[in-house]
């Protein structure tokens, strides 16, 4: 193979938050360690995204008003598009389920811990926070698995990046928070949370874990240094999740949570709708062989939309 030396550098484009960074940098470690390559081969390109807005993002609003799907992605893949960048990486959690034309996804690294993590200065577990405590989040999905576990619990919205976060916590604006465990991993942070939640409990976002690398689809270059560092058994769980969740037609906005698992020969993906409020969940699961992900992800998908009352999406 051409290596990138002989030729101008692999432009690795990102977001410029701490997490997205991390991630951009595990994947040209990768790329290097796969082919043999030193960091000249491969240049970092940060780019700023509408979700990167400080203005529209430290105000607190619902991220839904603000952008929903694309969020995190838009910027990224016009510049791909555009050839300012040849891979971009992206928190697969953040991707919106189809890409555009001239642009493919399909490459996916080894996917980390897809708990959330229960971080609170004061509480050592969401089963200790005491009656009526003051619990910060602006995942709409947690928020409605909170509200349904604990009715009890006062939620507020909590944006910003960690460090935010764990100051608003110092200062008492909430008792505790939900973040990916994955992301506190990836940061070197994982000592911030308290423990992370079961998925038994705490169903995670389709996807959370997950970096996946798109790259233009004429790029051959690109699609064959990404093959190396591939991860087969990430691709057909979130086939499975993704298929999911392009039949409930959900974005990381929507109270929509997926995990797909291997389990002996084939996959075991568990799914959950929720209504905002909390209020009511349905849930559902398949078993089925990693070829047939993407049928039984929407079929689940299927399954809970034939459950739903009439108004259970009306909020949308
Ligand atoms: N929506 C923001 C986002 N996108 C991906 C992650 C975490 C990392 C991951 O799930 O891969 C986060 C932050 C969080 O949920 O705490």
């Amino acid at each position: 193979m051409t290596k990138p030396s002989a030729q101008k550098p692999l432009k690795i484009g990102t977001r410029g938050s701490p997490l997205a960074l991390a991630q951009a940098f595990e994947t040209r470690s990768r790329l290097m360690e796969a082919h043999g390559l030193t960091e000249d081969c491969c240049e970092i390109v940060i780019i700023k995204t509408t979700g990167d807005d400080r203005a529209l993002i430290a105000a607190d609003r619902p991220l839904k008003e603000i952008g929903g799907k694309g969020l995190f992605t838009k910027e990224i893949e016009e510049a791909l598009l555009a050839g300012a960048i040849d891979i971009a990486v992206h928190s697969m959690k953040d991707m919106p389920v189809e890409q555009p034309a001239g642009l493919v996804l399909d490459c996916y690294l080894p996917r980390e811990d897809v708990r959330d993590a229960f971080v609170s200065p004061k509480v050592a577990s969401l089963a200790d926070l005491p009656d009526g405590a003051v619990v910060g989040s602006s995942s709409l999905r947690r928020r409605a698995q909170l509200a349904n576990r604990r009715p009890d619990l006062k939620l507020v919205e909590f944006r910003g990046n960690v460090q935010t976060r764990l100051k608003k916590l110092e200062d008492g604006v909430a008792t505790a928070t939900f973040l990916a465990m994955a992301g506190l991993n990836r940061l070197g942070m994982g000592y911030v949370a308290k423990g992370a939640i079961e998925v038994e409990e705490m169903l995670p976002a389709v996807a959370q874990g997950a970096i996946g690398i798109e790259r233009r689809e004429s790029c051959a270059r690109a699609g064959e240094l990404l093959a190396a560092i591939h991860d087969a058994p990430t691709a057909e769980r979130l086939t499975a999740e993704r298929a999911f969740l392009a039949t409930l037609d959900g974005s990381c906005e929507t109270p929509i949570a997926g995990l797909a698992v291997h389990e002996g020969a084939g996959l075991w993906l568990r799914g959950e709708i929720l209504r905002p409020d909390g209020s009511e969940v349905i849930r559902g699961e398949r078993r089925f062989a990693a070829a047939d992900a993407a049928e039984a992800g929407s079929d689940l998908a299927r399954e809970l939309l034939s459950q739903a009352p009439a108004d259970f999406f009306d909020w949308r």
